[in-house]
Protein backbone atom coordinates (compact mmCIF):
# COMPACT_ATOMS: atom_id res chain seq x y z
CA UNK A 1 0.00 0.00 0.00
CA UNK A 2 2.68 2.37 1.02
CA UNK A 3 4.43 3.07 -2.60
CA UNK A 4 0.91 3.15 -4.41
CA UNK A 5 0.05 5.80 -2.13
CA UNK A 6 3.49 7.57 -2.59
CA UNK A 7 2.26 8.03 -6.12
CA UNK A 8 -0.43 10.15 -4.96
CA UNK A 9 -3.47 8.87 -7.20
CA UNK A 10 -6.58 11.28 -6.90
CA UNK A 11 -9.20 8.53 -7.29
CA UNK A 12 -9.15 4.50 -6.26
CA UNK A 13 -9.23 3.44 -9.89
CA UNK A 14 -6.69 5.95 -11.26
CA UNK A 15 -3.46 3.76 -11.70
CA UNK A 16 -5.71 1.52 -13.75
CA UNK A 17 -6.90 4.41 -15.45
CA UNK A 18 -3.08 5.17 -16.42
CA UNK A 19 -2.61 1.48 -17.67
CA UNK A 20 -5.65 1.76 -20.20
CA UNK A 21 -3.30 0.94 -22.86
CA UNK A 22 -1.60 -1.69 -21.46
CA UNK A 23 -2.16 -5.50 -20.87
CA UNK A 24 0.00 -5.39 -17.73
CA UNK A 25 2.25 -3.72 -15.68
CA UNK A 26 4.55 -5.59 -13.22
CA UNK A 27 5.78 -4.36 -9.62
CA UNK A 28 9.14 -5.67 -8.48
CA UNK A 29 10.01 -5.29 -5.06
CA UNK A 30 12.90 -7.20 -3.43
CA UNK A 31 14.36 -5.56 -0.44
CA UNK A 32 16.96 -7.71 0.19
CA UNK A 33 18.86 -6.48 -3.09
CA UNK A 34 17.60 -3.42 -3.09
CA UNK A 35 15.53 -3.72 -6.35
CA UNK A 36 12.64 -1.74 -7.14
CA UNK A 37 11.93 -2.50 -10.94
CA UNK A 38 8.67 -1.49 -13.11
CA UNK A 39 8.06 -4.19 -16.04
CA UNK A 40 5.31 -2.40 -18.25
CA UNK A 41 3.76 -4.56 -21.69
CA UNK A 42 2.01 -2.88 -23.72
CA UNK A 43 0.47 -4.88 -26.94
CA UNK A 44 1.34 -8.76 -27.24
CA UNK A 45 -0.62 -8.92 -30.62
CA UNK A 46 2.50 -9.17 -32.25
CA UNK A 47 4.16 -11.27 -30.26
CA UNK A 48 5.66 -11.80 -26.42
CA UNK A 49 7.05 -8.36 -25.54
CA UNK A 50 10.58 -7.27 -26.19
CA UNK A 51 12.61 -4.24 -25.14
CA UNK A 52 15.40 -3.46 -23.24
CA UNK A 53 16.17 -2.41 -19.38
CA UNK A 54 16.68 1.02 -18.15
CA UNK A 55 18.63 1.54 -14.73
CA UNK A 56 17.58 5.46 -13.53
CA UNK A 57 17.58 7.08 -10.17
CA UNK A 58 14.26 8.10 -10.94
CA UNK A 59 12.93 11.03 -8.04
CA UNK A 60 9.63 9.10 -7.61
CA UNK A 61 7.78 5.98 -8.44
CA UNK A 62 5.36 8.57 -10.56
CA UNK A 63 8.44 8.79 -12.74
CA UNK A 64 9.57 5.61 -13.22
CA UNK A 65 5.99 4.11 -13.94
CA UNK A 66 5.78 6.71 -16.61
CA UNK A 67 8.85 6.37 -18.45
CA UNK A 68 8.07 2.77 -18.39
CA UNK A 69 4.70 2.80 -19.38
CA UNK A 70 5.66 5.88 -22.81
CA UNK A 71 8.87 3.08 -23.46
CA UNK A 72 6.99 0.43 -23.78
CA UNK A 73 4.07 1.45 -26.15
CA UNK A 74 7.01 3.05 -28.29
CA UNK A 75 7.97 -0.62 -28.47
CA UNK A 76 5.19 -1.71 -29.85
CA UNK A 77 5.79 1.12 -32.17
CA UNK A 78 8.84 0.13 -32.78
CA UNK A 79 8.17 -3.32 -33.22
CA UNK A 80 5.82 -2.75 -36.34
CA UNK A 81 8.06 0.04 -37.80
CA UNK A 82 11.10 -3.09 -38.13
CA UNK A 83 8.63 -5.65 -39.18
CA UNK A 84 9.21 -8.11 -36.79
CA UNK A 85 6.96 -10.49 -34.73
CA UNK A 86 6.95 -9.13 -31.34
CA UNK A 87 4.94 -6.60 -29.44
CA UNK A 88 6.12 -3.38 -27.21
CA UNK A 89 7.75 -4.07 -23.36
CA UNK A 90 10.13 -2.11 -21.52
CA UNK A 91 11.48 -2.42 -17.67
CA UNK A 92 12.71 0.43 -15.49
CA UNK A 93 14.93 -0.62 -12.59
CA UNK A 94 14.69 2.83 -9.95
CA UNK A 95 18.11 3.22 -8.94
CA UNK A 96 21.97 4.86 -9.93
CA UNK A 97 23.48 3.23 -12.34
CA UNK A 98 26.98 4.14 -11.34
CA UNK A 99 26.77 3.05 -7.20
CA UNK A 100 23.10 0.85 -6.95
CA UNK A 101 23.97 -1.92 -8.91
CA UNK A 102 24.99 -5.30 -7.81
CA UNK A 103 25.38 -9.18 -9.10
CA UNK A 104 22.26 -9.96 -6.35
CA UNK A 105 20.39 -7.12 -7.91
CA UNK A 106 20.28 -8.10 -11.54
CA UNK A 107 19.81 -12.31 -10.49
CA UNK A 108 16.32 -10.83 -8.66
CA UNK A 109 15.51 -9.48 -11.20
CA UNK A 110 16.07 -12.28 -13.73
CA UNK A 111 13.61 -13.97 -11.39
CA UNK A 112 10.93 -11.73 -12.22
CA UNK A 113 11.25 -11.69 -15.54
CA UNK A 114 11.50 -15.48 -15.34
CA UNK A 115 7.99 -15.30 -13.61
CA UNK A 116 6.45 -14.36 -16.99
CA UNK A 117 7.37 -17.20 -18.51
CA UNK A 118 8.06 -15.55 -21.79
CA UNK A 119 5.98 -13.10 -21.93
CA UNK A 120 8.62 -10.52 -21.95
CA UNK A 121 12.23 -10.84 -23.50
CA UNK A 122 15.04 -8.00 -22.03
CA UNK A 123 18.05 -6.57 -22.19
CA UNK A 124 20.27 -3.56 -22.36
CA UNK A 125 19.16 0.22 -22.40
CA UNK A 126 20.45 3.52 -20.86
CA UNK A 127 22.37 2.55 -17.60
CA UNK A 128 22.56 -0.69 -18.23
CA UNK A 129 24.85 -3.17 -19.71
CA UNK A 130 25.77 -6.84 -21.21
CA UNK A 131 27.42 -7.78 -17.83
CA UNK A 132 24.52 -7.26 -16.01
CA UNK A 133 22.49 -9.36 -17.72
CA UNK A 134 24.94 -12.44 -17.50
CA UNK A 135 23.62 -11.86 -13.89
CA UNK A 136 20.12 -11.62 -14.96
CA UNK A 137 20.41 -15.04 -17.19
CA UNK A 138 21.17 -16.90 -14.30
CA UNK A 139 18.32 -16.74 -13.28
CA UNK A 140 16.04 -16.57 -17.04
CA UNK A 141 16.29 -17.58 -20.60
CA UNK A 142 14.59 -14.60 -21.23
CA UNK A 143 17.46 -12.09 -21.84
CA UNK A 144 18.57 -10.93 -25.32
CA UNK A 145 21.93 -9.03 -26.29
CA UNK A 146 24.58 -11.23 -24.38
CA UNK A 147 27.78 -11.58 -25.54
CA UNK A 148 28.16 -14.64 -27.84
CA UNK A 149 30.44 -16.84 -25.38
CA UNK A 150 27.12 -17.06 -23.40
CA UNK A 151 25.20 -17.48 -26.69
CA UNK A 152 23.54 -14.20 -26.87
CA UNK A 153 23.59 -12.34 -30.49
CA UNK A 154 25.95 -9.50 -28.87
CA UNK A 155 26.03 -5.78 -27.95
CA UNK A 156 23.03 -4.85 -29.40
CA UNK A 157 24.38 -1.04 -29.20
CA UNK A 158 26.21 -1.56 -32.36
CA UNK A 159 23.94 -2.27 -34.87
CA UNK A 160 21.66 0.49 -32.99
CA UNK A 161 24.45 2.98 -33.54
CA UNK A 162 24.85 1.93 -37.47
CA UNK A 163 21.15 2.34 -37.84
CA UNK A 164 21.66 6.37 -36.13
CA UNK A 165 24.36 6.88 -39.23
CA UNK A 166 21.56 5.06 -41.88
CA UNK A 167 19.39 7.92 -40.76
CA UNK A 168 21.37 10.60 -40.49
CA UNK A 169 22.49 9.71 -44.03
CA UNK A 170 18.55 9.70 -45.17
CA UNK A 171 18.22 12.60 -43.36
CA UNK A 172 21.47 14.40 -45.41
CA UNK A 173 20.05 13.30 -48.52
CA UNK A 174 16.71 15.29 -47.79
CA UNK A 175 18.90 18.00 -46.57
CA UNK A 176 21.61 18.73 -48.83
CA UNK A 177 20.57 16.36 -51.67
CA UNK A 178 23.43 13.58 -50.70
CA UNK A 179 23.74 11.16 -47.89
CA UNK A 180 27.50 12.32 -47.23
CA UNK A 181 28.02 12.32 -43.20
CA UNK A 182 31.48 14.22 -43.86
CA UNK A 183 31.75 18.25 -44.16
CA UNK A 184 28.52 18.51 -42.04
CA UNK A 185 28.30 19.48 -38.53
CA UNK A 186 26.32 17.37 -35.66
CA UNK A 187 25.68 18.50 -31.86
CA UNK A 188 25.14 14.73 -30.07
CA UNK A 189 24.28 14.35 -26.56
CA UNK A 190 25.34 11.75 -24.90
CA UNK A 191 28.00 9.77 -25.39
CA UNK A 192 27.62 6.15 -23.63
CA UNK A 193 27.07 3.08 -25.49
CA UNK A 194 25.22 4.60 -29.05
CA UNK A 195 26.08 8.30 -29.09
CA UNK A 196 29.66 7.41 -28.04
CA UNK A 197 29.58 5.03 -31.77
CA UNK A 198 27.44 7.32 -33.87
CA UNK A 199 29.86 9.98 -32.80
CA UNK A 200 33.17 7.96 -34.08
CA UNK A 201 31.57 7.43 -37.28
CA UNK A 202 30.96 10.56 -37.62
CA UNK A 203 34.29 11.90 -36.86
CA UNK A 204 35.91 8.77 -39.33
CA UNK A 205 33.71 11.01 -41.97
CA UNK A 206 35.47 13.94 -41.30
CA UNK A 207 32.46 15.29 -39.27
CA UNK A 208 32.59 18.33 -36.87
CA UNK A 209 31.30 17.64 -33.56
CA UNK A 210 29.67 19.74 -30.62
CA UNK A 211 29.04 17.07 -28.03
CA UNK A 212 28.38 17.68 -24.25
CA UNK A 213 27.79 14.23 -21.63
CA UNK A 214 27.45 14.50 -17.95
CA UNK A 215 30.21 12.01 -17.88
CA UNK A 216 33.93 13.70 -17.99
CA UNK A 217 36.04 10.64 -19.02
CA UNK A 218 33.28 9.76 -22.02
CA UNK A 219 34.14 13.51 -22.43
CA UNK A 220 37.99 13.13 -22.55
CA UNK A 221 37.82 10.12 -24.69
CA UNK A 222 36.14 11.21 -27.65
CA UNK A 223 38.50 14.24 -27.61
CA UNK A 224 41.55 11.79 -28.02
CA UNK A 225 39.92 9.76 -30.35
CA UNK A 226 38.81 13.22 -32.49
CA UNK A 227 42.60 14.03 -32.68
CA UNK A 228 43.11 10.76 -35.06
CA UNK A 229 40.51 10.83 -37.18
CA UNK A 230 39.60 13.80 -40.21
CA UNK A 231 36.87 15.08 -38.50
CA UNK A 232 36.70 17.64 -34.78
CA UNK A 233 34.97 17.73 -32.03
CA UNK A 234 34.30 20.28 -29.51
CA UNK A 235 32.64 20.12 -26.01
CA UNK A 236 29.94 21.81 -24.53
CA UNK A 237 28.27 22.58 -21.04
CA UNK A 238 24.69 19.80 -21.04
CA UNK A 239 22.35 22.99 -21.38
CA UNK A 240 24.42 24.82 -24.05
CA UNK A 241 23.49 21.86 -26.61
CA UNK A 242 20.45 22.44 -27.73
CA UNK A 243 21.09 25.99 -29.14
CA UNK A 244 24.35 25.00 -31.07
CA UNK A 245 24.89 26.65 -34.69
CA UNK A 246 25.15 22.41 -35.99
CA UNK A 247 22.93 21.38 -39.01
CA UNK A 248 22.10 17.82 -37.22
CA UNK A 249 21.06 17.62 -33.69
CA UNK A 250 21.76 14.38 -32.68
CA UNK A 251 20.10 13.17 -28.74
CA UNK A 252 21.66 9.51 -27.47
CA UNK A 253 20.71 9.78 -23.70
CA UNK A 254 17.51 10.63 -22.26
CA UNK A 255 13.99 11.25 -23.69
CA UNK A 256 11.64 14.39 -23.35
CA UNK A 257 14.41 16.50 -24.54
CA UNK A 258 12.29 18.04 -27.85
CA UNK A 259 9.94 20.07 -25.33
CA UNK A 260 8.36 24.20 -25.70
CA UNK A 261 12.30 25.22 -24.05
CA UNK A 262 14.11 23.39 -26.26
CA UNK A 263 12.26 24.12 -29.77
CA UNK A 264 12.69 27.77 -29.39
CA UNK A 265 16.38 27.27 -28.63
CA UNK A 266 17.53 25.01 -31.54
CA UNK A 267 19.38 26.34 -34.85
CA UNK A 268 19.71 22.95 -36.30
CA UNK A 269 17.90 21.54 -39.68
CA UNK A 270 16.97 18.39 -38.21
CA UNK A 271 17.10 16.20 -35.24
CA UNK A 272 18.27 12.49 -35.61
CA UNK A 273 19.25 10.64 -32.76
CA UNK A 274 18.45 7.31 -30.67
CA UNK A 275 17.18 8.65 -27.44
CA UNK A 276 13.69 6.84 -26.82
CA UNK A 277 10.30 9.07 -26.71
CA UNK A 278 12.35 12.55 -27.55
CA UNK A 279 9.21 14.08 -28.04
CA UNK A 280 7.94 15.25 -24.92
CA UNK A 281 4.35 15.12 -26.03
CA UNK A 282 3.70 14.68 -29.84
CA UNK A 283 2.37 17.81 -30.73
CA UNK A 284 6.17 18.34 -29.98
CA UNK A 285 6.48 17.25 -33.45
CA UNK A 286 4.25 19.45 -35.11
CA UNK A 287 5.85 22.59 -33.58
CA UNK A 288 9.37 20.83 -35.13
CA UNK A 289 7.62 21.18 -38.17
CA UNK A 290 5.81 24.77 -38.01
CA UNK A 291 9.78 25.47 -37.54
CA UNK A 292 10.80 23.71 -40.38
CA UNK A 293 13.36 21.49 -38.29
CA UNK A 294 13.01 17.76 -39.91
CA UNK A 295 13.01 15.35 -37.28
CA UNK A 296 13.88 11.62 -37.77
CA UNK A 297 11.04 9.87 -35.66
CA UNK A 298 12.76 7.90 -32.78
CA UNK A 299 11.47 4.35 -32.91
CA UNK A 300 12.61 4.02 -36.42
CA UNK A 301 15.82 5.52 -36.47
CA UNK A 302 16.77 3.83 -33.52
CA UNK A 303 15.13 0.39 -34.34
CA UNK A 304 18.97 -1.13 -35.27
CA UNK A 305 19.01 -3.04 -31.92
CA UNK A 306 15.86 -4.28 -31.90
CA UNK A 307 16.30 -5.93 -35.03
CA UNK A 308 19.87 -7.63 -33.84
CA UNK A 309 17.60 -9.07 -30.72
CA UNK A 310 14.68 -9.91 -32.33
CA UNK A 311 16.73 -12.01 -34.88
CA UNK A 312 18.48 -13.62 -32.25
CA UNK A 313 15.43 -15.26 -31.32
CA UNK A 314 14.79 -16.61 -34.54
CA UNK A 315 18.46 -18.08 -34.31
CA UNK A 316 20.92 -14.51 -35.20
CA UNK A 317 22.23 -14.18 -38.67
CA UNK A 318 24.09 -11.29 -38.60
CA UNK A 319 23.94 -10.58 -42.31
CA UNK A 320 20.50 -10.30 -42.22
CA UNK A 321 20.95 -8.57 -39.04
CA UNK A 322 22.66 -5.83 -41.11
CA UNK A 323 20.98 -5.64 -44.15
CA UNK A 324 17.41 -5.00 -42.47
CA UNK A 325 19.24 -1.88 -40.64
CA UNK A 326 20.53 -0.77 -43.84
CA UNK A 327 16.60 -0.72 -44.73
CA UNK A 328 16.69 2.08 -41.96
CA UNK A 329 17.97 4.54 -44.41
CA UNK A 330 14.93 3.66 -47.12
CA UNK A 331 12.69 3.76 -44.19
CA UNK A 332 13.51 7.06 -42.97
CA UNK A 333 13.29 8.47 -46.73
CA UNK A 334 9.81 6.92 -46.71
CA UNK A 335 8.09 8.70 -43.25
CA UNK A 336 9.72 12.14 -44.68
CA UNK A 337 8.25 11.60 -47.92
CA UNK A 338 4.97 10.35 -46.26
CA UNK A 339 4.94 13.50 -44.22
CA UNK A 340 5.39 16.01 -47.17
CA UNK A 341 2.96 14.71 -49.52
CA UNK A 342 -0.19 14.71 -46.17
CA UNK A 343 1.53 17.98 -44.80
CA UNK A 344 1.68 16.03 -41.54
CA UNK A 345 4.46 16.07 -39.11
CA UNK A 346 7.19 12.84 -39.61
CA UNK A 347 5.76 11.71 -36.13
CA UNK A 348 2.23 11.64 -36.90
CA UNK A 349 3.01 10.07 -40.25
CA UNK A 350 5.05 7.33 -38.61
CA UNK A 351 2.41 6.55 -36.33
CA UNK A 352 0.15 6.15 -38.74
CA UNK A 353 1.85 3.38 -40.87
CA UNK A 354 2.89 1.53 -37.35
CA UNK A 355 -0.62 1.60 -36.05
CA UNK A 356 -1.38 0.11 -39.88
CA UNK A 357 0.09 -2.84 -39.47
CA UNK A 358 -0.33 -3.56 -36.04
CA UNK A 359 -4.20 -3.44 -37.10
CA UNK A 360 -3.29 -5.99 -39.56
CA UNK A 361 -1.46 -8.27 -37.36
CA UNK A 362 -4.88 -8.15 -34.95
CA UNK A 363 -6.50 -9.39 -38.55
CA UNK A 364 -4.30 -11.68 -38.51
CA UNK A 365 -3.91 -13.13 -35.85
CA UNK A 366 -7.93 -13.07 -35.48
CA UNK A 367 -8.14 -16.04 -38.19
CA UNK A 368 -7.78 -19.68 -36.77
CA UNK A 369 -4.97 -21.12 -38.88
CA UNK A 370 -4.48 -25.40 -38.16
CA UNK A 371 -0.82 -24.71 -36.92
CA UNK A 372 -2.92 -25.46 -33.45
CA UNK A 373 -5.40 -27.62 -31.82
CA UNK A 374 -9.01 -25.60 -31.21
CA UNK A 375 -9.71 -25.47 -27.67
CA UNK A 376 -12.78 -26.72 -27.60
CA UNK A 377 -11.67 -29.71 -29.36
CA UNK A 378 -10.84 -31.19 -25.93
CA UNK A 379 -14.31 -30.79 -24.76
N1 LIG B 1 21.47 0.64 -26.31
C1 LIG B 1 20.69 0.49 -27.35
O1 LIG B 1 20.90 -0.39 -28.20
C2 LIG B 1 19.51 1.40 -27.57
C3 LIG B 1 19.42 2.61 -26.91
N2 LIG B 1 18.37 3.45 -27.19
C4 LIG B 1 18.24 4.72 -26.49
O2 LIG B 1 19.39 5.54 -26.77
C5 LIG B 1 19.69 6.33 -25.62
C6 LIG B 1 21.12 6.04 -25.16
O3 LIG B 1 21.23 4.66 -24.84
P1 LIG B 1 22.63 4.01 -24.41
O4 LIG B 1 23.72 4.60 -25.22
O5 LIG B 1 22.40 2.54 -24.44
O6 LIG B 1 22.74 4.50 -22.89
P2 LIG B 1 24.05 4.69 -22.01
O7 LIG B 1 23.60 4.65 -20.60
O8 LIG B 1 25.13 3.78 -22.44
O9 LIG B 1 24.51 6.19 -22.39
C7 LIG B 1 23.81 7.33 -22.06
C8 LIG B 1 24.81 8.48 -21.98
O10 LIG B 1 24.11 9.70 -21.77
C9 LIG B 1 24.78 10.44 -20.77
N3 LIG B 1 23.83 11.37 -20.18
C10 LIG B 1 22.86 11.12 -19.26
N4 LIG B 1 22.18 12.25 -18.98
C11 LIG B 1 22.73 13.23 -19.75
C12 LIG B 1 22.47 14.62 -19.90
N5 LIG B 1 21.53 15.23 -19.21
N6 LIG B 1 23.24 15.32 -20.78
C13 LIG B 1 24.21 14.70 -21.47
N7 LIG B 1 24.50 13.40 -21.36
C14 LIG B 1 23.78 12.67 -20.50
C15 LIG B 1 25.34 9.40 -19.82
O11 LIG B 1 26.41 9.90 -19.03
C16 LIG B 1 25.79 8.33 -20.80
O12 LIG B 1 27.12 8.54 -21.25
C17 LIG B 1 18.62 5.98 -24.56
O13 LIG B 1 17.53 6.89 -24.69
C18 LIG B 1 18.18 4.59 -24.98
O14 LIG B 1 16.86 4.30 -24.54
C19 LIG B 1 17.43 3.15 -28.14
C20 LIG B 1 17.50 1.97 -28.84
C21 LIG B 1 18.48 0.94 -28.54
O1 LIG C 1 18.34 -3.16 -27.43
C1 LIG C 1 17.64 -3.98 -26.81
O2 LIG C 1 18.09 -4.79 -25.98
C2 LIG C 1 16.15 -4.07 -27.06
C3 LIG C 1 15.62 -3.00 -27.90
C4 LIG C 1 15.17 -1.84 -27.09
O3 LIG C 1 14.90 -1.91 -25.92
C5 LIG C 1 15.07 -0.56 -27.76
O4 LIG C 1 15.20 -0.53 -28.99
O5 LIG C 1 14.82 0.45 -27.08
Amino acid sequence: MESVNSIQLSNDFELFERMAQHEQVVFCNDPSTGLRAIIAIHNTTGGPALGGCRMHPYGSVEEALEDALRLSKGMSYKCAAADVDFGGGKAVIIGDPKSDKSPELFRAFGQFVNSLNGRFYTGTDMGTTMEDFIQASKETPYIVGLPAAYGGGGDSSIPTAAGVLYGIKATNQRLFGKPDLGGVTYAIQGLGKVGAKVAVGLLEEGAHLFVTDISNESLRTIEEIAATTPGSVKVVASDEIYSQEADIFVPCALGGIINDQTIDQFKVKAIAGSANNQLLHDTHGTKLQQRGILYAPDYIINSGGLIQVADELYGINHARVLAKTKHIYDAILEVYEMAMNHGISTMEAANKMCEKRIGYKGNRNRFFTVASKPKWSFR
